[in-house]
């Protein structure tokens, strides 16, 4: 199959500080993963071509899937055929693109893990895929369901994805991404977010009417950006956001983003810690092909979805399965799906999807290995009619 690589190239020379952007939103399906080469000077869009199937599957058109080295061979002769006027402060630190040898070996030669993240350079999803994996190779991806592709095609070696913010609650979409997927959940890891209100130089405060950012951090500076009367528009993420307004030259908007996107994109801090809560922190998952084996040598926490039958104290019989055995419930979030029934596998239907229309996510404080969770899900299994342990992992302490 032709690898439906393509490039972009920039139209019009950038400032220095700004990493150009293709213009694939509007040429692309949503779902797309963009790499830059060693060099800053190419970047090639993988487009993950939406099949019109009913599941929702995208594939990766990076050549030929049931040949992966050859689309890596496309993709390396990509990297010679598309020059690309990207110009980056800081060229050193632009993510390596895939070779074969990525493809086949991982990480057999030493060389860096790579990591997928929803959104650009300097988004706290790429923060976080460095704290969770330190001197990882963090990789952007347009979508959070090109994180989990990437994960799945071996593009990637793991993905870190924001599931849930304390002041913002829970991101859904992540949760029935890991429904639909079959990637693991190996680790936690939680980070402080301290938002920014960015503008380009020789922008006043004064001069702003808009601000840009993900929907997440607009509700989580929400009294800053009422106090300043500045009308909120909603974008995939907060360093895409940044990127924006710096690629556009705009004076009128301003972005909420962090201090390192303010950095990488040339632009001024207008105000710093806007968010409403001091305590804002955003947990993220870290995803893997592979479960980990649960251990006991450290705290874990296990986190499962789960579907029961509708009826009285049905619910309260799953969760004193828990309660029984003295195990500490973090977590426990239902999702009515009557009107969008969800499909997915379990653990115990060999693959076969059911359809369900009610679901919770249960993490609790224990270790697949204790005897103790196994049974706990051992008893749940009587009486759940969907039953899948998204997986058992070392818990992130750092903040508590
Ligand atoms: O947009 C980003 O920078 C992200 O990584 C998503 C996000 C947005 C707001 C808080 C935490 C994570």
């Amino acid at each position: 199959m032709a690898a439906s690589l393509v490039a972009r190239s920039a139209t019009t020379p950038l400032p220095r500080h700004v990493v150009s952007k293709p213009s694939h939103a509007d040429h692309f399906p949503k779902t797309t993963l963009s790499f830059e080469s060693r060099s800053g000077r190419r970047r090639i869009v993988l487009a993950l071509a939406s099949d019109r199937s009913d599941d929702n599957t995208s594939k990766i058109d990076g050549g030929d899937h049931r040949n992966p080295v050859g689309g890596a061979r496309e993709l390396r002769s990509a990297l010679e055929d598309f020059p690309y006027d990207v110009v980056s402060k800081d060229l050193h630190t632009l993510p390596r693109p895939l070779s074969s040898t990525d493809l086949s070996n991982p990480v057999s030669d030493g060389s860096r893990l790579r990591v997928a993240y929803q959104g650009v350079r300097g988004a706290y999803s790429e923060s976080a895929a460095e704290k969770a994996y330190p001197n990882c190779e963090a990789v952007p991806c347009e979508q959070f369901d090109a994180a989990f592709e990437a994960v799945e095609r071996w593009l990637v070696d793991r993905a870190v994805l924001p599931i849930e913010n304390s002041l913002g609650g829970s991101i859904h979409r992540n949760y029935d991404l890991l429904l639909r997927h079959r990637l693991h959940i190996v680790g936690e890891v939680k980070l402080a977010v301290r938002h920014c209100l960015l503008a380009n130089h020789g922008v006043e405060i004064e001069d702003l009417k808009r601000v840009l950012s993900h929907p997440q951090a607009l509700a989580q500076c929400e009294n800053t950006l009422t106090k300043l009367g500045l009308v909120r528009e909603a974008v995939d993420d907060t360093a895409g956001a940044a990127k924006h307004v710096a690629f556009h030259k705009l004076k009128d908007t301003g972005a909420v983003a962090s201090s390192a996107a303010a950095v990488i994109y040339g632009m001024q801090i207008l105000a710093q810690d806007i968010q409403d809560d001091s305590d804002n922190v955003t947990r993220f998952l870290m995803l893997a092909r592979e479960p980990i084996i649960p251990g006991t040598d450290k705290p874990f926490k296990t986190s499962i979805v789960f579907s029961l039958e509708e009826g009285p104290g049905v619910l309260f019989k799953a969760l004193a399965v828990f309660a029984l055995r003295q195990i500490n419930l973090t977590k426990i979030e239902s999702r009515p799906l009557r009107m969008q029934p969800l499909r997915a596998s379990d653990d115990s239907n060999g693959g076969l999807s059911k359809y369900f229309d009610y679901l919770f996510y249960v993490d609790f404080e224990a270790s697949m290995a204790d005897q103790s969770a196994q049974n706990a899900l051992r008893h749940l299994k009587e009486f759940a009619t969907f039953l899948r342990v998204l997986g058992s992992y070392p818990m992130d302490t750092s903040m508590t």
